[in-house]
């Protein structure tokens, strides 16, 4: 493996070097995906920029790298322009999804990208203001969009139907009292509109209890589950890994950290399928054979977690998991149709949403 820098050199240099700055989202296990990504040069897809940490260790680990970053958050795009100035024409930062990964890469003038990253989820700029109505623990309208486009939390809060609701709360927020949640839900519409995240955290705790020795607060999973369904957020994933095999050079690597076990099991049945370690998206040939085309190699055997002194450092991290694969030169095969249903609620819950 080719280490430009040894990690604490590299961690020396994202916090002190000329791209170094104060940073409001700590990004995690930072040297592990470095590491993983293999760097020499080319061009490196960062999929989240969010407040550019990645970014800003792939420029000062590897100084023969482009980078092109993406978002889907104007704001996270606006605090990067300081980034870009300062990586002297290396660092091309795009507004847009991951999930058009590859569309995103040709408008950039780019059809091939030799590592793309994905950092899943949300960022502390976006969890900590107010405004952007993700977290019961500050009262703000009940948002939840990180880009700035589609329904918001409030549009689906305040209009879906009650199954569609539970069905949301149950599957994308795993809370076993999802029913009650939506009936709660439903009956307090009748008085008048929820608007803001206050409002909808203490309507969950009227039915969501604590578990015993838990810190857990009881909304947690039901504003999991809306923040997953406003922004598609496992229908972008399934997609990006689906675009990022597109467009990887044989040779190229993917990394992605995940936050939670719906990201984490979508990610892992991904390289299983294309490693060949899953029957799952093989191919059936004349006389009953099955073919699988790998298109992945495992960089990574099993997830790689943070270390404790990471977990101390920034809490955040504890759910954290890095998986990473290595393209191949076979073929790209046909989307895996199992991933997309992983994504999906049951078909209740599908365009069950009235606008
Ligand atoms: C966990 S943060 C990334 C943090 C980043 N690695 C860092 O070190 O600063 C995730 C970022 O990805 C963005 N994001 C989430 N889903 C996205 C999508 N589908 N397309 C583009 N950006 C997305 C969010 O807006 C957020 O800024």
């Amino acid at each position: 493996m080719i280490r430009r820098r040894p990690p604490a050199e590299m961690a020396a240099a994202h916090r002190d070097g000329p791209v170094a700055a104060a940073q409001p989202h700590v990004p995690v296990l930072l040297d592990e995906v470095v590491e993983s990504l293999n760097l020499d040069g080319g061009l490196a897809v960062d999929g989240t920029f969010g407040a550019g940490g990645y970014t800003r260790a792939l420029l000062a680990a590897d100084p023969a790298l482009q980078v092109i970053a993406i978002d889907r958050d104007p704001q996270a795009i606006a605090n990067g322009q300081a980034l870009v100035a300062e990586a002297g024409g290396r660092l091309r930062l795009v507004s847009g999804r991951f999930g058009d990964l590859d569309a995103l890469l040709d408008e950039a003038g780019e059809a091939k990208a030799d590592r793309v990253v994905l950092d899943i989820g949300v960022s502390s700029m976006q969890l900590d203001a107010p405004e952007r109505g993700f977290s019961f623990r500050n009262d703000g309208p009940l948002d939840m969009r990180m880009g700035k486009d589609g329904p918001s939390a409030a549009d689906i809060v305040n209009e879906a139907d009650e199954t569609v609701l539970a069905d949301i709360i149950y599957h994308y927020g795993e809370e076993r009292r999802s029913r009650a949640v939506a009936r709660t839900i439903h009956e307090a519409r009748r008085r008048g509109r929820i608007e803001t995240t206050a409002q909808l955290a203490e309507l969950v705790a009227s039915v969501v209890w604590a578990e015993p020795g838990s810190h857990i607060h009881p909304a947690t999973r039901t504003f999991q589950g809306l923040r997953i369904a406003v922004n598609d957020e496992l229908g972008e994933l399934v997609r990006a890994l689906h675009a990022a095999e597109r467009v990887l050079a044989p040779g190229g690597r993917l990394a992605v950290v995940t936050f939670h076990s719906l990201e984490d099991r979508i990610v892992k049945q991904f390289f299983a399928a294309r490693s060949g370690r899953s029957a799952q998206g093989s191919r059936h040939l004349p006389g009953g054979q099955a073919e699988t085309i790998r298109s992945f190699r495992l960089v990574t055997k099993g997830p790689v977690l943070p270390g404790e002194a990471e977990i101390a450092r920034n809490p955040r991290a504890r759910s954290a998991k890095l998986r990473a694969g290595e393209r191949t030169e076979s073929e790209t095969p046909e989307p895996l149709a199992a991933l997309h249903a992983l994504a999906s609620l049951p078909e209740a819950a599908r365009g069950g949403h009235r606008r």
